[in-house]
């Protein structure tokens, strides 16, 4: 955070701010009053136009604040825009869930296409376009940085093209062991591990009370 006046309770509660902002932009609102903030994000009025006059003279008297005009503000107070272009490799049963998901986009960003090598997953899923692989490196987003792998088949090789197209991280759905270079970040979730640790926990709280 870049502004030191501010006060730290207030810094806390910029990104609230600036998610409920963000989905009132994608909804078309333009301009918002405190009251009408304050149901959204569960915050006394008096305390969001204090918030806000830190930030400078924001609104006027009975016709609110200009929502896109707060984002760019909070953006470059928060450090960060959040504006993450994702793509999604794998559009079958576990990634289509994840594109109707797609509620991210208040905080990090959205996934902006996805690809697939079989036609038929092809098209748009969710207001979300579905690419042919084949397209991957020609509809990849400028810039996109992280890939969401949910695909069953082939991981190597679809990984190894995600960095030749310069991807730097990969939220990893496979199961599958894959390698990738320097400098790129794997992320694994996985619910059959995160259910083994549950259970190994579960089994020696359940030693611990036998004993007692
Ligand atoms: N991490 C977890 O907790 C977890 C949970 C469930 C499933 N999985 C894994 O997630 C993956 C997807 O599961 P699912 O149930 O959605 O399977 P699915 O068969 O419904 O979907 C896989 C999709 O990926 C596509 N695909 C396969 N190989 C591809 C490739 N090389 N490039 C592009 N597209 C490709 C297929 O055409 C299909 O549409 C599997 O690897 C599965 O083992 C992980």
């Amino acid at each position: 955070m870049r502004n030191i006046d501010v006060p730290k309770a207030t810094l806390h509660r910029y990104p609230i701010y600036l998610k409920a902002l963000r989905r009132l932009q994608k909804n078309g609102v333009e301009r918002v009053m405190s009251k009408e903030l304050a149901n959204l994000v569960d915050i006394e009025p008096t305390t969001i136009r204090r918030d806000f006059s830190f930030l400078g003279n924001l609104g006027k008297q009975g016709y609110g604040y200009d929502v896109d005009r707060l984002i760019e503000i909070f953006n470059a107070q928060l450090g960060v825009d959040f504006d993450e272009k994702i793509i999604l490799v794998g559009a079958g049963n576990l990634g289509r869930a994840l594109i109707n998901y797609n509620k991210w986009d208040y905080v990090v960003g959205e996934i902006a296409c996805a690809f697939d090598v079989d036609p038929d997953k092809c098209g748009e899923k969710f207001g979300v376009e579905v690419y042919p692989m084949e397209q991957l490196e020609q509809k990849i987003p400028d810039g996109c940085r992280i890939a969401i792998l949910t695909i069953s088949h082939d991981v190597q090789e679809t990984v190894d093209r995600l960095v030749a197209c310069g991807i730097k991280g990969i939220v990893d759905f496979t199961h599958q062991h894959f390698k990738v270079p320097k400098g790129v970040v794997i992320k694994v979730v996985d619910v059959v591990s995160s259910i083994q640790e549950l259970v190994f926990q579960t089994n020696s709280f359940d030693e611990k009370t036998k004993k007692q």
